[in-house]
């Protein structure tokens, strides 16, 4: 594999579980380096593509290349250079984190050091605790540690977060984005929109077996619901020029949906300094991912 290689690359992928059509045609590209999150409802298609990608499942039809590896045939030449950390996992409660790690490294042919690896989740000052006396959020990040113990170049993360409190969730964001600045290639799946914004440079939005969206949390918002949303009160009286009246909502703001908001704004700006009108609590907004999200995976489901 050459440098500029992707990490992943999935053309036409199918899957069916019997008469059920799970995975219909998905195309992906993943740049060495990044962090991707495939988001996604529940059923979306999202674990069947992991593990595809894993070696764990065959797939029907599509090729599929994981570090120069087809996961289907090559799975043993590609493992040593993957972590996975799936949704559960079963590490032995009676070891210490350190030791954990350390049974894990040893499986590896170049793993990296344990220490560094424990260090590297936040768990240094668990480094001797027993598992069992670790938090859901302690344990998570063992999950972690034992995923990067061969000191992989490509890192599984199956719903990464789902069941922590937000503090947790954050200090997984955290382990998550240092991963990155070690040149990690990080796939994660998620439900949550704001982990996908928070983490990934690329996010695909996956409905009922299909992509039916890919970009950058940014870029995704931009293309797939170009309107900004401009909110302002005026006094009683002042009627705005055009369609820019909107239309009021529950707080009595006047609410419009623009497909040019500079232009929008420059007119409704110039409007009220003409006419002395001020444009009380004025604010223009982007929908969200989550709005994206929601407005795709309806039409995709
Ligand atoms: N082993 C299986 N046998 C039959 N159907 C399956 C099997 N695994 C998954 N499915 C079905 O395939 C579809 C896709 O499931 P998948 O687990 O890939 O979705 P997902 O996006 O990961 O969902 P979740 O977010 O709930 O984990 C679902 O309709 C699911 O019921």
């Amino acid at each position: 594999m050459s440098d500029n290689s992707p990490a992943v690359r999935v053309r036409g992928l199918v899957k069916s579980y019997g008469g059920l059509q799970a995975v219909r045609g998905i195309d992906l590209e993943i740049r060495a380096g990044e962090i991707f999150a495939l988001l996604g409802p529940n059923g979306a298609g999202k674990t069947t593509t992991v593990e595809i990608l894993e070696g764990y499942r065959k797939r029907d039809g599509g090729e599929v290349s994981v570090l120069g590896f087809d996961p289907g045939r090559e799975r043993a030449k590609m493992l040593p250079r993957v972590g996975i950390v799936l949704q559960k996992t079963g590490v032995d409660r009676f070891l210490t984190v350190i030791e954990t790690v350390t049974m894990y490294a040893s499986y590896y042919p170049k793993p990296r050091p344990p220490a560094e690896v424990v260090d590297l989740v936040g768990l240094a000052d668990k480094s001797d605790s027993r598992v069992t006396t670790l938090s859901g959020g302690q344990l998570r990040r063992l999950d972690m540690a034992v995923a990067l113990a061969g000191d992989p170049d490509l890192l599984f993360l199956d719903e990464p977060t789902t069941g922590f409190d937000p503090s947790a969730r954050r200090e997984a964001w955290d382990v998550v984005k240092d991963l990155a600045s070690l040149g990690k290639t990080v796939l994660l799946t998620t439900h949550y929109m704001d982990e996908a914004q928070h983490l990934a440079d690329r996010v695909a939005v996956i409905a009922a077996g299909q992509i039916v969206a890919e970009g950058t949390p940014g870029t995704l918002g931009d293309r797939n619901l170009a309107q900004a949303r401009i909110r302002y009160r005026v006094p009683d009286g002042a009627v705005p020029p055009g369609d820019l009246g909107g239309v009021p909502d529950v707080a009595g703001f006047l609410v419009v949906t623009s497909a040019d908001p500079v232009r929008d704004l420059h007119t409704l700006t110039g409007w009220a300094l003409e006419n002395g009108v001020t444009l009380d609590g004025l604010e223009v907004s982007r929908p969200s991912l989550e709005d994206v999200y929601l407005s795709l995976t309806e039409v995709g489901a």
